[in-house]
């Protein structure tokens, strides 16, 4: 079986005997092959696999491990594995200890409901100085860089407001605004414990707090924990170790990273955490693989030379296992719509022509907004594709309209579901339901809830609102249920409101919403769960990360991917869209070395997931006025391909491109009156 192919250093590592270890390794040196080989190993040597946390940075990754730790043994022998995120992980054991953790009944909001509190928060007060106004957002951001890096107040304003900034005047500025900030992110906290809400940060908080001051917490956990394995341990940030380290105690930790694809520092991670494991982990050991499975050596001498070219010295240099294959090439373009057009037609030819399925292509991308040309192009020449990264099933509007009513049911204090779930009623606009809600704060026993609602609200809308929630409450145990019972109750409305696309677009991710909810046993489940694994898998298809086709049974398509998105993706043909001047590195990041590198490890990411054809996009217009402005020259002497040597890459200009003829600035008189001749 696939798995059990290693080389003697994988080998070395699934087999490991030690206590903690750390395989350091180059991008396709078979890393997650190491984490999916060492479950397998441990459930072979008798490790219940319950006892094992897979724990990774999307949903998507973990499932695909588990998936093949699950199919390299027999009989169902790792059916208990468990793969997670950080986030979902946290989330579960809360759920799973609710007296040990201390909170039950609660609400875990998204960034976007972060915001609504937030805003609920800061009302009508403005924090402002010398021109540099705090928005909503940026509150926070301020905090949760802080509790993700685990920096005070004041380096945070620093970093969020100043961009790490450290002259006298910013000091200055930074004492003057710091009162203010705290003032409104304590009152954030206070609404967020009334509203007994827990934002992302807060479920790693809760169960690091608990585990490093209660031992009784620790015993408890030690009988269910016994060996974590950790995929891309460079990108983990401080806050996550401060989770971590109590584990240590009570857990062997096994951990793979590469600090050359270390992209989350926007999160705080920070990849030296891979060069201080010896230090911070007493028993520990590293391990080092070097040898390339994925990539030709022509697409890793790219991306060599791109990683050497860097102040930061990586140690790395990949050497491919597969020998040589061929360049990669760097297509020129004038615009998206060729860029898109040359991209379709290549998929296109390789379909039809050499044999290839659409799922051997990959398109990458700095964002997702970038690929709507794109998408566009495929939509039009029928080419199956989906997208990774971007806006989230759970995330859309007409399903959070949904949920806001099951949120409310779950909830009675959750003022966000109820502003959304009453708002989404013509003739209730935001006045009207503050009003309703700070009643309905005042209501003490849920079941007198729906008959409350309907005294409180009156009418028909009472009526109507008071029978939904009665419904779901009804159902609380049948989560399908009361999904659908809540769904035909709101249909009619949700199709006016969302009457654009109703049809094509919104009403088909219902069925698929009421499938979601089958999977779990209650309302606060999906509610904490589906936001947090949004992207979880059905029918082993990702369908809910934002799929533009419908049809799930199309299991051959084209995956668009940011690039954060991407990671432990490979494939035949890979496509690195617009790596031009103010992209890569981005206009915005030109000041820092920090975020220059950052980008850089962005790009080496991209270009490393191609197995044998490498096409790097870039657009010859951002080439023609970064070098015709003089203000631009740093744009262009810090652009990563400024100085690649030409043998490394074929260059093509597209030949889809259409050319526009020269032509004269005003238009000529006609003179129909010719040709004949009337002699
Ligand atoms: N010993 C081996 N023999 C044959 N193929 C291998 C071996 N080890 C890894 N591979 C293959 O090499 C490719 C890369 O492996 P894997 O995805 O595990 O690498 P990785 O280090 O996790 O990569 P990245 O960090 O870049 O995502 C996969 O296609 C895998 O099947």
């Amino acid at each position: 079986m696939e798995n059990h192919i290693l080389n003697e250093k994988q080998k070395k590592a699934v087999e490991f005997k030690g206590k903690h270890l750390l395989v350091l390794a180059g991008a396709g040196t078979g890393k997650t092959r190491c984490i999916v080989g060492r479950a397998a190993y441990l459930i072979d040597q008798g490790t219940p696999p319950e006892k094992i946390q897979i724990l990774t940075f999307t949903k998507r990754s973990a499932n695909e491990i588990v998936e093949r730790v699950k199919s390299s043994l027999s009989d169902n022998q790792a059916q208990s594995l468990n793969g997670s995120t950080f986030h979902s992980w946290c989330n579960q054991l809360i759920v799973r200890y609710p007296n040990l953790f201390g909170a039950s009944n609660y609400t875990v909001i998204d960034p976007d409901d972060q915001l609504s509190v937030m805003m609920m928060v800061c009302g009508d007060q403005v924090i402002e100085y010398k021109g540099i106004r705090i928005k909503p957002q940026q509150l926070i951001d301020i905090y949760s860089y802080g509790r993700n890096t685990r920096q005070n107040l004041s380096n945070s304003i620093r970093e969020k407001v100043f961009k790490g900034k450290k002259d006298e005047e910013t000091n200055d500025e930074i004492d003057i605004i710091r009162p203010k900030v705290e003032v409104l992110l304590k009152a954030y906290q206070i609404k967020k414990g009334d509203g007994r809400y827990l934002d992302y940060d807060d479920l790693l908080l809760i169960v690091a707090n608990r585990l490093r001051n209660d031992e009784e917490a620790r015993t408890i956990l030690s009988h269910q924990v016994k060996h974590l394995l950790i995929d891309e341990f460079q990108d983990t940030n401080p806050l996550q170790w401060y989770l971590l380290e109590p584990f240590l105690q009570i857990a062997n930790f096994y951990c793979v990273g590469d600090d050359a694809q270390s992209i989350y520092s926007f999160r705080g991670a920070d990849f030296k955490n891979v060069h201080l494991f010896k230090e911070r982990v007493p028993e520990s050991e590293v391990l080092i693989l070097d040898k390339n499975y994925r990539s030709t050596q022509e697409i890793l001498d790219l991306s060599n030379w791109l990683i050497e070219e860097s102040s930061l010295d990586y140690n790395k240099k990949l050497i491919s296992t597969r020998g040589e294959g061929i360049k990669p090439k760097l297509i020129n373009v004038a615009s998206q719509w060729e860029e898109a057009n040359f991209i379709a037609e290549n998929i296109l030819e390789n379909f039809t022509e050499n044999n290839k399925n659409f799922i051997d292509h990959l398109i990458l991308s700095k964002s997702t907004y970038y690929t709507k040309p794109l998408q566009a192009v495929f939509i039009q020449k029928k080419i199956p594709y989906v997208t990774y990264g971007g806006r989230k099933f759970m995330e859309a509007a007409h399903i959070k309209d949904v949920i806001s009513a099951l949120r409310v049911v779950n909830n009675v204090y959750d003022e966000i579901g109820w502003m959304r779930f009453l708002t989404f009623w013509d003739g209730i606009g935001e006045i009207k339901a503050g009003k309703y809600i700070s009643k309905i704060l005042e209501f003490k026993d849920p079941l007198e809830c729906a008959q409350n609602l309907e005294d409180v609200i009156g009418g028909a809308d009472g009526e109507k609102i008071g029978e939904i929630y009665n419904t779901i409450f009804i159902n609380s145990g049948n989560v399908k249920k009361a999904i659908q019972e809540t769904y035909s109750k709101m249909e009619l409305p949700l199709a006016f409101k969302y009457r654009k696309d109703w049809e094509e677009k919104r009403k088909s991710d219902f069925p698929v919403l009421e499938m979601l909810g089958d999977n779990y046993s209650t309302i606060g489940q999906l509610i904490s769960e589906g936001i947090l694994e949004n992207a979880k898998q059905l029918n082993g298809e990702p369908v809910l990360e934002g799929s533009q086709l419908n049809d799930s049974e199309i299991k051959d398509h084209v995956i668009i991917s940011t690039v954060h998105s991407a990671k432990g993706l490979e494939s035949d043909v890979c496509y690195v869209l617009n790596v031009s001047p103010k992209v890569y590195p981005s206009a915005w990041n030109l000041h820092s070395e920090e975020s220059i590198e950052e980008d850089r490890r962005v790009l080496y990411v991209a270009l490393t997931r191609a197995k044998n054809e490498l096409y790097i996009t870039r657009d010859t217009n951002s080439i023609n006025t970064v070098n015709n402005s003089d203000n631009s020259s740093d744009a262009s002497s810090k652009y990563f391909l400024e100085k690649l040597p030409e043998n490394f890459i074929d260059q093509i200009i597209n030949p889809f491109s259409i050319i526009k003829p020269r032509d004269i600035l005003t238009p000529n008189k006609i003179d129909l009156s010719t040709g004949m001749d009337f002699s």
